[in-house]
């Protein structure tokens, strides 16, 4: 039978990274989206604003959501504190499957959950399954036109807090206008523009870094 793309991301993988060694996965996954086959993974030049955003933060609590690969799963994930917890959300079991595998070659399974299922219908259970109060950073990398009612359901839901972070991928390219819209025009965010390029290409994107006033 015919392998998908994210099998033959996860093949690679394993053929050119060192089990346990996040860094070499990292550059295993941007080596073969580079030079074999494109992949919407954040990438290296977005991937770097995402690590200073992570290290800046030192968060105790992190919620993905959009898990595809794993790819900023393991970049996050790598720079994590001991007792750090990432949850990622991805509600395509394939892609689900090649991410579980993904972040086991990284060897970091006991920082992450990954949860398989939609945004919508976990986000409200956050507390109650996982026993998180507030997450310290977000990021945001599923469908686009998710993003805002997504946001929304985080602030009914009290999952953000005083200093939360929601950093949002792709806000030029594809784009997320009404995300944009609401989050720059809200007096409870201050919001910056990170401009950087579309992953392994030359296009304009970015990401969006907004702190949630309370
Ligand atoms: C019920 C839907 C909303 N809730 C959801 N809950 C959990 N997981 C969800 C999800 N939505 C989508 N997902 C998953 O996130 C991932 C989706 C990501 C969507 N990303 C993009 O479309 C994207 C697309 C591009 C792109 C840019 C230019 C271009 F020409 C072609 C593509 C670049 C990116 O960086 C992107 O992130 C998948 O794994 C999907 O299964
Ligand atoms: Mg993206």
């Amino acid at each position: 039978t015919q392998s998908t793309r994210p099998q033959r991301l996860l093949n690679a993988v394993q053929k050119n990274a060192t089990r346990g060694d996040p860094r070499s996965v990292v550059k295993a996954i941007d080596d073969f989206c580079r030079h074999k086959e494109w992949a919407m993974n954040v990438g290296d030049e977005k991937g770097c604003i995402l690590d200073s955003v992570v290290s800046e933060i030192n968060p105790a609590a992190v919620l993905e959501l959009g898990t595809y690969c794993g790819y900023s799963t393991v970049r996050i994930a790598r720079l994590l504190p001991p007792h750090a917890k990432l949850i990622t959300l991805e509600f395509n079991p394939d892609f689900a499957a090649i991410a579980r595998q993904v972040i086991a070659w990284a060897g970091l399974e006991e920082k992450v959950q990954l949860v398989e299922g939609a945004s919508g219908d976990w986000i409200p259970k956050m507390k109650e399954q996982f026993g998180i109060t507030t997450f310290d950073l977000v990021f945001l990398d599923h469908w686009k036109d998710r993003y805002l009612p997504d946001t929304k359901l985080m602030e009914e839901c009290g999952l953000l807090r005083k200093g939360s972070v929601l950093l949002a991928d792709n806000v030029i390219c594809p784009g997320t206008p009404d995300y944009l819209e609401y989050i720059r025009s809200s007096p409870r965010y201050e919001s910056r523009y990170f401009k950087s390029h579309l992953e392994y290409t030359k296009v304009e994107d970015g990401l969006e870094k907004s702190v949630f006033k309370g």
